[in-house]
């Protein structure tokens, strides 16, 4: 693809798939193979997407809702629409500015970006573009080299902190192992000292903690102030595991299927955890989130927002800043155009009768339902 032609599909998009070619005619095969790949047999990579399919917004008439208004308060801030940026490694493989660029889009949305500890650009260059921005933590073996991590991002006006807990290891990723892929010249963790980073896969197994405990948390709450929160929860007994141990939120996430091939999808996951946590703290979702609807859809099953993850990569490679700016733009058009045909005024106003099918059956009408207004 040319670079004119690159500009015209950004331009013209019109949903978020329609980053995906764009992006993929300008990687090269085993940086795509890593982007979009999952563990083992890709099982849950696909369930993701699929619990989304499978989900069906059942609409109420006349209620009156006008235009819908998508902002939304979380943990005292205010976000544009109940919508972030997931945090993922290496922005840099998709355009050379990277989180830098992805923030430039994310800072006008008003919308969160969660800056994973595997970041391209440094935490001062990113949080200079934009906010709030979250850290993504992962615990390594040598404490004092997390420690360091957080004290940088929190100095570099962080907001919060989002502990990985799915990750033990790193998945088997069979594309990966298969390509042997290694990060293309230039790319490496700008905020992580040291060597050893080239293959992504033989870092993280050498260096995460694989023995963390639920301690971890009051050790992250002795070296810094800033709101945590867990992602990697997928049941009741570890949401309930989290309230415990007193963290300020928690993110339902299978890794984008890229850790336990075999997990349930996320949006399966969620109504178990909102039923565990029964409000205490914010719940946050990804994996799979492809449109508006899939938003909405989150929300009524108790989310308080939804993470995007790949398409984020997508329209970042596809047109850089303008790319991820315009898929913002789609996915948010598409939650007011939801919202709006399903008579929701506010994120929430969405409550489990307004989804219907796949593990979310349930009988069309009941006495409880809330009446008019
Ligand atoms: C290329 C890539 C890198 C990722 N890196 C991280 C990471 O560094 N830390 C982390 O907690 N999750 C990471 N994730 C997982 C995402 O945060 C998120 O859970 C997942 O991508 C959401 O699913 P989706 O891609 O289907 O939207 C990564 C995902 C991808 C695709
Ligand atoms: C560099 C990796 C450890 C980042 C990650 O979490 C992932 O690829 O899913």
């Amino acid at each position: 693809m040319t670079l004119d032609s690159l500009a015209s599909a950004v331009a013209g998009a019109l949903t978020v798939d329609d980053f995906a070619g764009p992006a993929r005619a300008r990687m090269d095969p085993g940086v795509w193979d890593f982007l979009a790949g999952g563990a083992g047999q890709e099982r849950t990579l696909r369930a993701n997407v699929e619990a989304f399919e499978r989900t069906w917004l059942r609409p109420r008439v006349l209620t009156g809702a006008g235009l819908p208004v998508t902002e939304t308060r979380i943990l005292g801030r205010t976000w544009a629409a109940p919508m972030g940026v997931a945090p993922m490694a290496y922005h840099t493989l998709a355009a050379p500015e990277g989180e830098v660029a992805t923030a430039r889009a994310t800072g006008p949305a008003g919308v969160p970006l969660v800056v994973s500890t595997f970041a391209g650009r440094t935490f001062e260059d990113i949080a200079a573009v934009a906010s709030p921005c979250w850290l993504q933590v992962y615990c390594f073996r040598d404490r004092k080299t997390t420690r360091r991590l957080i004290e940088r991002a929190e100095s570099a006006g962080f907001e919060a902190l989002v502990l990985t807990v799915d990750a033990p290891r790193l998945g088997r990723r069979l594309r990966d192992l298969r390509n042997d892929f290694r990060l293309p010249a230039g790319i490496a963790p700008a905020n992580l000292t040291g060597d050893g980073f080239a293959s992504p896969t033989g870092h993280a197994l050498a260096e995460f903690d694989p023995s963390l405990d639920w301690s971890v948390v009051a050790w992250l709450r002795s070296v810094s102030s800033l709101p945590l929160l867990l992602k990697g929860i997928l049941t009741a007994r570890d949401a309930l595991g989290a309230l415990d141990a007193g963290v300020d939120g928690i993110v339902v996430s299978n890794h984008g299927g890229r850790q336990l091939d075999g997990a349930p999808a996320t949006l399966e996951a969620l109504p178990e955890v909102v039923a565990a946590v029964a409000g205490a703290c914010p719940v946050l979702v990804d994996g799979g989130v492809r449109r508006g609807a899939d938003i909405l859809a989150a929300l009524a099953l108790g989310a308080d927002a939804a993470f995007l993850g790949r398409p984020v990569l997508h329209a970042l490679a596809a047109g850089e800043e303008r790319g991820v700016a315009r898929l913002l733009r789609i996915v948010t058009d598409e939650l007011v155009d939801a919202m709006a045909l399903t008579g929701i005024g506010s994120p929430r106003e969405a409550g489990p009768d307004l989804v219907h099918g796949g593990a979310f059956r349930r009988t069309p009408v009941s006495r409880s339902e809330p009446e008019g207004e």
